[in-house]
């Protein structure tokens, strides 16, 4: 059986966009080793949960990696604290927390990431400072700084189970059933957190989670770290907010038990390695995640050790929501020529199946996540490749892979990789 390398480019795909002549980002990236594997490759389109949803990285990459979100998500807070080594017990409530920066008269959110240059050791202060400094009625809570401006909150009453089912704090995600679905243009206003049914278990989760945002708020606006910030010139990480809450962790299947295959990944982001443990995965770790030549290295010793490897980098995501095109075509083209550059002359694909592809389309034109199939393509010894000259959106969508859904990937590479 060959090996099977599974490479996710976060936030890859885009849609076609007036500003470059109707084509993607990708497709203006100059990529010449992920054209060139185009070449040789099967292509096709995926839909990492299915049409017309815009799915956020959590449901879209458990989708992917072949697990029925409807079946197994329960949230990305919970995925977010599992991937920070935050226990979640059944009933506890964890959100995903992002530092941002409110005026601290108004509330009128200036910018959801406090400005994307939080220090992670400014980020672990302002944790402490909360930690130590607010207490809740009739709860304990955990509230611990991840990346950059990302972080993590479980609460855990002291009166019994609390529900998800309550809407979010952060205006840029709405909730939708179990899901958070991307709001283009949000509100600027924080909002009140609410219960989404009668139920005590949720109207408790609200009151405790405004309680500790407002507490949380007035340690944070009187940090000695913010009046630095502010003093520097910097946006004050000022307020916390909170989206996509859960109330128990999933329950899946791992990949060994599916397929009886031992997984090795390489990810970056709490959310993503919530999720490969979760799935069995054993996690190869990487000491500097802009460093793409150790990327390269770090997959193929990944290779040597485990039967399939999950990689997962995060580059273009970030500048597309930046609506930063020249960043994020930039990631793109680093990715192709240190990444692959370093990677392509090591991979033997006699013995080994890959597939590059993205967890969702975060299109610079819309600064969040869409509905657009990903790219992606599958390459291996043996395939007949479909005879197209470039990764894009457009080669992909002559691809004889066709559409597809994300749950339809892993099952396909395992097939192509038993021969
Ligand atoms: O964590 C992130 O990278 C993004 C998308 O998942 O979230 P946000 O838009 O809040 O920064």
């Amino acid at each position: 059986m060959k090996k099977i390398l599974y490479v996710v480019l976060d936030g890859l795909g885009g849609t076609p966009d007036p500003k470059l002549n109707g084509k993607t980002e990708l497709e203006v990236a100059n990529t010449p080793n992920m054209d060139r594997l185009a070449k040789k490759a099967k292509l096709g389109l995926m839909y990492p949960i299915g049409p017309n949803i815009a799915p956020e990285s959590d449901a879209a990459v458990l989708s992917i990696l072949g697990y029925d979100v409807d079946k197994y998500y329960t949230g990305r807070g919970p995925l977010e604290a599992h991937g920070a080594d935050i226990e979640v017990r059944d009933g506890d409530l964890a959100w995903r927390a992002n530092f941002a920066t409110v005026d601290e008269e108004t509330l009128k959110i200036l910018d959801r990431r406090a400005g994307r240059n939080l220090s992670t050791e400014e980020a672990k202060a302002l944790a402490e400072e909360v930690n130590q400094k607010v207490k809740l009625d009739d709860a304990e809570f955990i509230f611990k700084a991840t990346v950059g401006h990302r972080g993590v909150l479980v609460i855990r009453s002291k009166k019994g189970k609390l529900s998800a089912n309550v809407e979010n704090i952060d205006p840029g995600y709405k909730r939708h059933g179990p899901y958070s679905i991307a709001i283009p243009n949000p509100p600027s206003e924080v909002q009140k957190c609410v219960p989404l049914d009668d139920s005590e278990e949720a109207k408790e989760a609200a009151r405790l989670t405004n309680e500790f945002v407002m507490k949380a708020f007035e340690v944070l606006k009187n940090s000695e770290i913010n009046k630095k910030r502010k003093a520097e010139g910097k946006k004050p990480a000022n307020i916390i907010l909170l989206r996509d809450a859960g109330d128990s962790l999933p329950k899946v299947p791992t990949l060994q038990e599916l397929y009886g295959l031992n997984f090795g990944s390489i990810v970056e982001m709490p959310v993503e390695r919530g999720i490969a443990l979760l799935t069995g995965m054993k996690e190869v770790p990487i000491e500097d995640s802009t460093d793409y030549k150790l990327w390269a290295e770090k997959v193929l010793y990944a290779l040597e050790h485990y039967d399939g490897v999950y990689a997962h980098l995060k580059g273009p995501d970030v500048p597309g929501h930046d609506g930063n095109y020249e960043k994020k075509i930039k990631s793109i083209e680093d990715i192709d020529s240190i990444f692959f550059e370093t990677l392509l002359p090591k991979l033997d694909f006699s013995k080994v199946v890959m597939a590059v592809t993205a967890d969702h389309a975060t299109p610079c034109m819309l600064k969040s996540h869409s509905e657009d199939p990903v790219p992606l393509m599958i390459i291996t010894d043996g395939i007949t490749p479909d005879g197209l000259d470039y990764f894009g959106e457009s080669a992909c969508s002559k691809g004889s892979i066709g559409k597809i859904k994300g749950t339809e990937l892993m099952p396909l590479l395992v097939k192509i990789a038993k021969g």
